[in-house]
This record gives C-alpha cells, sequence and structure tokens, in this order.
C-alpha cells in the first residue's frame, strides 16, 4: 500500500486563503495594513529566491512587503541600526532577517536585536522561552506548518509517539515543544543517537530535519506512521541538479500512512506560516482579535 501524499501546496495556499481573508477584515474594519519586512544580507543565490517569493506571496495576500537587500559587506553595527528602525516603525509589524548572515556578522546578536513582538521567525530567546513554557508566542513558521499538517491528518496527537530527526534551534527543539503541547510522546533523535532506526521505528508520527539528502529510509519508518519531512537539499541527478528530502521518498512511502513530498510539502508552508505570523503580530500590536487557526 502505498500513503497519502499530503499535499503541502495546496495546504498552504488554503492558509494564505484565510490569512487574506483576515487582511481584508484588517483593512476594512480597522484601517490597518499588516507589514512584513525581509532583510538580506548578500547575495546567496538560494536566498534571494526565497527572499523573491516570501515578497511576492505578502503582497498577494494584500499585505505591504517592505525589502531591505544589504551588501554583503554591511557591518554588524549598520545592520543593527536598521533593524532598530524597523522595530520603531509603527507600519512594521513583522521582521525577518534571512540566514545565514555572512561570517562578519553574529546572528544571535542579529536575533536578539528583532523585537520579539514583531519576531515572525519566533527566534529571539523571549519567544523561544515563551514557546518553552507554554505561553502565548510568536512560533517558528516550518515547525508550525508542520503542526498544522499534522493536526488535520491526525485530529489529536495526544499520546502519539513524535520522534524528531534533529536539534536545530530552528526546527527540531521547537518542533518538539509544539508536538509536547500537543500532548504527543515525544523523542528528539540526532547524530548521536544509539539505534536511531530502531527509536525511528517506534514513530507514530517521525518529522525528518537534518539536512542530509535522503537519510531516511523506508525500512525506519513504522508501517502506516505520519513522515513529515523538513529537508530541502539539492543534489546532483546527471547533468543537472533536484530537490530531495531528509527521507528517501521512494520507499518511505510503500510503508507510511500519509508523507509529505519534497518539493511540495513542509517548504510551501513555511512561507504560508510567515504570513500568518505577520498578521497575529498585527493583531496582537493592535490588541485586536487573533485569527482563527492561524497560530498554535
Ligand atoms: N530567518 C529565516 N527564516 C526562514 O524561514 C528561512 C531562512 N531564514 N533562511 C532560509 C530558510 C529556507 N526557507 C525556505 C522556505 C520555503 C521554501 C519553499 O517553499 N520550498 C519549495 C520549493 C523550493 C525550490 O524549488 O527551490 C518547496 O519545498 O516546495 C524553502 C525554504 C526559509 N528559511
Amino acid at each position: 500500500m502505498s500513503a497519502k501524499i499530503i499535499d503541502g501546496k495546496a495546504f498552504a495556499a488554503n492558509v494564505r486563503g484565510k490569512v487574506a481573508d483576515h487582511v481584508a477584515h484588517l483593512k476594512e474594519v480597522n484601517g490597518i495594513t499588516p507589514g512584513l519586512a525581509v532583510v538580506l544580507v548578500g547575495e546567496d543565490p538560494a536566498s534571494q529566491v526565497y527572499v523573491r517569493n516570501k515578497g511576492k506571496q505578502t503582497v498577494e495576500v494584500g499585505m505591504n512587503s517592505i525589502e531591505h537587500k544589504l551588501d554583503a559587506s554591511t557591518s554588524e553595527a549598520d545592520l543593527l541600526a536598521l533593524i532598530d528602525q524597523l522595530n520603531n516603525d509603527p507600519e512594521v509589524h513583522g521582521i525577518l532577517c534571512q540566514l545565514p548572515v555572512p561570517d562578519h556578522i553574529d546572528a544571535d546578536k542579529v536575533l536578539a536585536a528583532i523585537s520579539p513582538a514583531k519576531d515572525v521567525d519566533g527566534f529571539h530567546i523571549s519567544n523561544v522561552g515563551l514557546l518553552g513554557t507554554g505561553q502565548k508566542a510568536m512560533v517558528p513558521c516550518t515547525p508550525l506548518g508542520c503542526l498544522m499538517m499534522l493536526r488535520e491528518e491526525h485530529g489529536s496527537l495526544s499520546g502519539l509517539n513524535a520522534v524528531v530527526v534533529g536539534r536545530s534551534n530552528i526546527v527540531g527543539k521547537p518542533m518538539a515543544q509544539l508536538l509536547l503541547r500537543d500532548s504527543a510522546t515525544v523523542t528528539i533523535a540526532h547524530s548521536r543517537t544509539k539505534d536511531i532506526e530502531e527509536v525511528c521505528r517506534r514513530a507514530d508520527i517521525l518529522v525528518a530535519a537534518v539536512g542530509r539528502p535522503e537519510m531516511i529510509t523506508g525500512d525506519w519508518v513504522k508501517p502506516g506512521a505520519t513522515v513529515i519531512d523538513v529537508g530541502i537539499n539539492r543534489i546532483p541527478n546527471g547533468e543537472k541538479t533536484k530537490l530531495v528530502g531528509d527521507v528517501h521518498f521512494d520507499s518511505a512511502v510503500e510503508v507510511a500512512g500519509a508523507i509529505t513530498p519534497v518539493p511540495g510539502g513542509v517548504g510551501p508552508m513555511t512561507i504560508a506560516c510567515l504570513l500568518a505570523n505577520t498578521v497575529t503580530a498585527c493583531c496582537r500590536a493592535h490588541g485586536l482579535e487573533e485569527p482563527e487557526g492561524l497560530t498554535a
């Protein structure tokens, strides 16, 4: 039996529709247009593609997109000054500084400089702490998108065995927090985990976020499990290249109950959740009711 393939593109379009509805409502009733500022330092080609997509989709849902493209040689002080300016701009409700930043800039310092209320990435330590203690936080976009798909697939996650492979600050750790908050039994597996295949085979929910192309094969998957593939890896394919996840799709699809593809799975949901977080931040900034179904 072949798994159900979770259509992240369609799911993301649905989320963007809800965001657009709420944006229209904010404009009509409150005269407010949410604004998202994206800061890109340097010319990394993959980053440029993401930033362009983000800007395009921001405008499509009716929000203002403010883009700042800075030279790779921009000093840390100049970047921090820009963030300060955006923090103090009432038209800007969300700020995202695209990672990675060049080596001469301390990413932790940059993340700490973004006002927690405008931190639509959810990377500021205040938001990390709020999430970890079960309080109202800005939640990182990729784990939020994964959670939305899992809730749709399972309804309740209560009591399910969830294994997150990968312990990054931007995906693995916040994903584990969200699953725990939904009462799953959560294991974080990583490069030092003993018998990692065996650990994965116990998972009703398997989230792969390691950044290693096709590492997780079908024999690591419990029959019927839901597999969420966060990986986006570009690998050689003959003369060209192709995108693959951290999961070996062709073998996993034969075992899983449901699985996200790459591309077309988690990636589109990440951007949709960024838009959702921007609306949420805007509503919180103005003391207005938050949109339903767009937050954790
Ligand atoms: N501060 C910060 N926040 C981020 O959220 C952030 C970041 N920095 N740096 C880079 C990564 C990467 N990222 C992606 C988002 C969407 C797709 C996406 O939509 N991918 C499509 C197509 C990919 C393609 O064709 O190249 C898909 O998976 O179907 C991919 C990657 C957000 N990131």
